[in-house]
């Protein structure tokens, strides 16, 4: 099981998350989040990651000069795009910037997941997330589960996430009803909006490791 904490603001979480064992940590660069972080923030984080846990910036239709900004400070691992990107968006920013790229995917019935075979093609792994309610400020870190049995039976030809309101009580039933084998929390291991607790980080990444 891999896991990924997304929405990282300090050293102390970053840490909290890698010795916890996650596989990845998630830096939100989208001003309307209590989790973005300043070019500078993210750079002073990203360069105390341990090796061995994949950095990954997350955007929300961020066009090239932003995009090419914080690549050229921070050592980004991998983009997650959580806008309403194209699937050739998808592609030319794979292309042009030489990192892999996670397309999410918001989900709240079984409609939604027609759009994610399109993206299968063309992205180097999906996150599959809850779809955000109408007007919502944030397409993403809301808290928000959708209906795990709409992906009973799903398969994709490129590896996928488990995303939307998981936390270390539902992490285990999520996995076992849908068959992820990597999940991304951000809400679920808060106190407070913005702000990680270590102990939650620990309990998500324990309870992750018990899906068979
Ligand atoms: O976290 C944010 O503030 C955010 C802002 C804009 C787009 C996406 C954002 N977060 C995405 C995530 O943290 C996760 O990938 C996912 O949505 C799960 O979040 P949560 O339900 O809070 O665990």
């Amino acid at each position: 099981m891999r896991v990924k904490i997304c929405g990282l603001t300090t050293p102390e979480g970053v840490m909290a998350a890698a010795n916890a064992g996650a596989a990845y940590v998630g830096f939100v660069f989208f001003e309307k989040s209590p989790r973005n972080l300043t070019i500078e923030a993210a750079r002073a984080l990203a360069v105390e990651v341990p090796l061995g846990v994949a950095k990954v910036g997350l955007f929300v239709n961020s066009d090239d000069a932003f995009l090419d900004a914080i690549l050229a400070a921070v050592p980004l691992d991998m983009l997650q795009l959580h806008g309403s990107e194209s699937p050739e968006r998808v592609a030319e920013l794979r292309a042009r910037h030489g990192l892999p790229v996670m397309k999410a995917i918001g989900v709240r019935v079984a409609d939604d997941l027609e759009a994610v075979d399109a993206y299968a093609t063309v992205a180097d792994q999906l996150l599959i997330d809850a779809k955000p309610a109408p007007g919502a400020d944030l397409p993403g870190g809301n808290g928000l589960a959708f209906d795990w049995t709409l992906l009973q039976g799903r398969r994709w030809p490129v590896p996928w996430m488990l995303a939307g309101g998981l936390t270390p009580d539902n992490v285990a039933r999520a996995c076992n009803l849908t068959g992820a084998r990597q999940v991304d929390v951000s809400s679920g291991v808060e106190s407070a909006p913005g702000v990680k607790d270590a102990d939650l980080i620990a309990a998500f990444t324990r309870a992750a490791a018990t899906v068979g």
